[in-house]
């Protein structure tokens, strides 16, 4: 099984090249703007400078990178029928949309967090939301991540609203309240809010909050290293090879049954 790396010099990139080895694939090779950031790196691993070349040498891919690739990348991908295992975060209505359309031609395994505790974590805000009334729970969802970080909020903290969100039955663009500052008037009755602190090196905290007058109740998730995320997109890879074209979630690759 032949893996791919797109955005290999990163810091999920570099790790990813570990686990692809430990898990026995092929490091087939990796996709840099950079090459002279290339040290460190297996020196048999063949660099491309997109994501087109990779994929000629590839079974899977796994990407990530930045938002601003995704369309290229999904068009790249679907040409050349190769899978792809995409963690990048933070697209925007339309690279998502190219996420989509990829589907329809390759598997594709799109994750904003690919360790399995934020997946448990985002099944049960969602068993919350739809237990917990919002005329009385206020949903607050509050992520840190290290200073490096690009988007905020976090793909996971986005991912984690809308399984509550789902859970309640709306649209989270229609209850997002994100990033409150100044006169913001009170909080509006079924919002689901967003904060998102930045700091050091936190690989990434996500706290999602239910607050009633009487009590509070907290789902809480951290990540020790980074390399949890990793690992989880190496085993996300290994599931994905040979699947139908298609959209998959890292809930199928654990073989949780749906909700
Ligand atoms: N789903 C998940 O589980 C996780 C998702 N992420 C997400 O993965 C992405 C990468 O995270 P991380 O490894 O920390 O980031 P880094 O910035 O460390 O690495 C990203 C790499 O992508 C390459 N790249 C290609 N195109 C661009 C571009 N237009 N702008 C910036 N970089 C580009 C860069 O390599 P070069 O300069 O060599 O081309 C860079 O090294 C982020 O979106 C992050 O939120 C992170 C952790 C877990
Ligand atoms: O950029 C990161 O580091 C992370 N990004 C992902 C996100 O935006 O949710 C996942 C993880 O929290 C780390």
């Amino acid at each position: 099984m032949r893996i791919g790396i797109a955005g290999i010099t990163g810091r999920v990139g570099r790790l990813l090249v570990e686990e692809v080895q430990a898990a026995g694939a092929v490091l087939a090779g990796g996709t840099t703007r950079t090459p002279d950031r290339a040290e460190g790196l297996p020196a048999a691993c063949p660099l491309f400078a997109d994501m087109s070349a990779l994929a000629e040498v590839c079974d899977v891919v796994i990407d990530f990178t930045h938002a601003d690739t995704v369309v290229a990348n999904a068009q790249a991908l679907a040409a050349k029928k190769v899978a792809w295992v995409l963690g990048t975060t933070g697209l925007s209505a339309q690279q998502n949309t190219a996420v989509l359309k990829a589907a329809e031609h390759v598997a594709v395994v799109h994750a904003a967090n690919f360790s399995p505790g934020v997946t448990l974590v985002q099944r049960l805000a969602r068993m919350m939301g739809q237990a917990l009334p919002p005329d009385a729970y206020d949903a607050e969802i509050v992520e840190m991540h290290h200073r490096q970080k690009v988007d905020a909020p976090s793909g996971t903290a986005l991912a984690i609203g809308r399984a509550v969100a789902l859970g309640r039955g709306v649209a989270l663009e229609d209850v997002r309240e994100s990033g409150r500052d100044g006169h913001t008037g009170p909080r509006r009755e079924g919002a689901i809010g967003f904060a998102a602190l930045r700091g050091g090196q936190i690989a990434g905290e996500h706290d999602v909050l239910f607050t009633s007058a009487d009590e509070q109740i907290t789902l809480s998730h951290r990540a020790f290293d980074r390399r949890i995320f990793a690992t989880g997109a190496v085993r996300a890879a290994l599931w994905v090879k040979g699947r139908e074209a298609g959209l998959y979630s890292m809930e199928d690759v654990l073989g949780l049954p749906p909700l």
